[in-house]
């Protein structure tokens, strides 16, 4: 469902994805793990076509995203790091206007089921500048499975939900990939991976450390954190060596 081979991209003499070379299958419930400023959100970006890499190649649900990306974003439920829905616009016609783009011919029952799911059917009407964060996260929920799309890609799944809602959205996420669809999430609380996910990547300073299950021999009999932590601060300390030699550099009489 997503191929990924050898993309970069960098800002200026920033790396932010580094070589990454990425498979995930279908019925695969993929999360993408890494600390702050890991790559995380620009690999999103990439696989939905937001931005271009600066090289290797990227296929989305068999479509080359640097060829097609118009389509990409058509096929695939996406919700971005962020994203809030138009200000001026009310719950409901902010879906409507959604579903036309997906080219739903009739997408009222769809839109009352993910009114009734979230439990906001009251806020419909409400524009959405007016709702919480929490709920405007609903409605970018809403949206991105709105037209049941095979593959959904989503940043940060869980933020400003409330527990009961974090409970349901991780259930519906999980019968989703069940039924037969894909998703990829990115996340840095790995509770949320260990609960959840079929597959994980561990990204560190742009470049992919880690692929696999959880419950693979590499990680079996060992805490999931632990694993993780060693993976970052291993090479953390290769960072901080370079960080204080650079330091040094600058700081040295000319
Ligand atoms: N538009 C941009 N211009 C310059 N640098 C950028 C840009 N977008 C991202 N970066 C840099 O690329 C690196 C990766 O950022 P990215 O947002 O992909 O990380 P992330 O893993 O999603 O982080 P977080 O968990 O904090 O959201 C960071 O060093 C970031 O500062």
């Amino acid at each position: 469902m997503i191929e990924v081979r050898g993309l970069s991209k960098s800002y200026g003499q920033t790396k932010a994805v580094d070589n990454v070379d990425l498979s995930i299958k279908k019925g695969e419930l993929f999360g993408l793990l890494g600390p702050n400023g890991s790559g995380k959100t620009t690999m999103i970006k990439m696989l939905t076509g937001q931005i271009k890499p600066t090289s290797g190649t990227l296929k989305v649900h068999g479509l080359d995203v640097l060829d097609d990306p118009l389509k990409v974003r058509e096929l695939v439920g996406v919700i971005p790091e962020q994203e809030t829905p138009p200000s001026f616009l009310t719950a409901e016609e902010y879906l409507h206007f959604v579903a036309k783009i997906r080219k739903m011919e009739d997408c009222e029952e769809a839109c009352n089921k993910w009114f009734e799911f979230f439990d906001f059917a009251d806020q419909k009407n409400s524009l959405c500048k007016d709702l919480s964060r929490g709920t405007r996260q609903k409605l970018m929920f809403a949206q991105a499975f709105l037209h049941e799309p095979e593959l959904a890609i989503i940043d940060e799944p869980l933020i400003n939900l409330d527990p009961v809602m974090q409970k349901k959205v991780k259930d519906f996420l999980q019968g989703y990939v069940k039924g037969g669809g894909t998703i990829f999430i990115s996340t840095h609380i790995l509770e949320i991976a260990k609960q959840i996910c079929t597959s994980v990547g561990i990204i560190y300073r742009g470049k992919l450390v880690y692929t696999g299950r959880l419950n693979d021999p590499e990680i079996q009999g060992r805490n999931f954190e632990d694993f993780f932590l060693d993976l970052v601060s291993r090479r953390k300390e290769i960072s901080t060596d370079i960080l204080k030699k650079r330091a040094e550099e600058i700081s040295a009489p000319a």
